[in-house]
């Protein structure tokens, strides 16, 4: 898979240097590039922005500016990702989706974001552009979501993580649970212990446990999510574990 990101602060992705998808970088399961919209300005100020039509505070991205950028990087295959609060929220099935695509854009906005006729002239040229929103919290730009994308998407792409199975068996994952909780060594610490189960060897009874505890973390942290819960898949991803 091929990314490229578009931003006024390449700096900001340097953390797409470190770990997995670093090490997906060096070996050449992820092609990254990081672009700096300012090379595609014209004036000796490298301007990006100017004052909203119909008022109001602050300043917005350029559509030209934006529009010679990605034209030059989008190709002919490129799926536009612009990071919005006003975007759809990003979930796991999105995640899943991307991460089937052989080359995404993602567009860092700033300001108080990018003229919207640059998503609607790439969606009306028929080009996939999905405008999404990684929560409902206030960022300054599109940076930080595009690094929870970017990882998001980088860690579903085949070899990126080392044990394919730990993708299964995941918080949101197919049965649409939050993860149960996890221990490791020492058996005990600070005076709290380990449940006493999970010291069993009792597979089936540990699978159990780990289900009840997942089930009743979501009631508690996520009701939401219980509404959309796919029992079947639960008791049969139950069954498999
Ligand atoms: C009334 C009038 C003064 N209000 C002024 C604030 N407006 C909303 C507003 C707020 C902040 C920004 C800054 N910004 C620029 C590009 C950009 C991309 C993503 C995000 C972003 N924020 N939160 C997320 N989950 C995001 C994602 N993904 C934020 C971005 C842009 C726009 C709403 C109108």
């Amino acid at each position: 898979m091929r990314v490229d990101v578009v931003t006024v602060f390449p700096d900001y992705l340097a953390a797409l240097d470190l770990s997995l998808i670093g090490k997906a970088r060096q070996a050449g399961l992820l092609d990254l590039r990081v672009h700096d919209l300012r090379d595609w300005t014209t004036d000796r100020h490298r301007t990006v922005d100017d004052t909203p039509f119909g008022g109001g505070a602050g300043m917005v991205m350029r559509p030209d500016v934006w529009g010679t950028a990605l034209d030059d990087v989008l190709g002919d295959d490129g799926h536009l990702v612009v990071p919005t609060p006003s975007g759809e929220v990003f979930t796991q099935r999105h995640a899943e989706a991307l991460a089937t695509e052989e080359h995404l854009v993602f567009a860092c906005g700033r300001y108080e974001g990018i003229d919207a006729r640059v998503a609607e002239h790439y969606r009306a040229s028929g080009r996939r552009v999905s405008e999404l929103s990684i929560g409902d919290y206030v960022l300054n730009g599109g940076e930080v979501a595009t690094l929870v994308m970017v990882e998001a998407v980088g860690r579903l792409l085949p070899g990126v993580v080392g044990n394919p199975e730990s993708l299964v068996e995941e918080s949101h994952g197919a049965a649409g649970l939050l993860e149960y909780p996890v221990y490791t060594k020492p058996p005990v610490w600070a005076e709290h212990e380990i449940p006493e189960v999970l010291l069993s060897g009792h597979h089936a009874k540990i699978a159990r446990w780990r289900r009840d505890r997942a089930l009743e973390r979501t009631a508690t942290r996520r009701p939401d999510l219980i509404a959309a819960l796919d029992v079947a898949a639960l008791d049969k991803h139950d069954l498999a574990t």
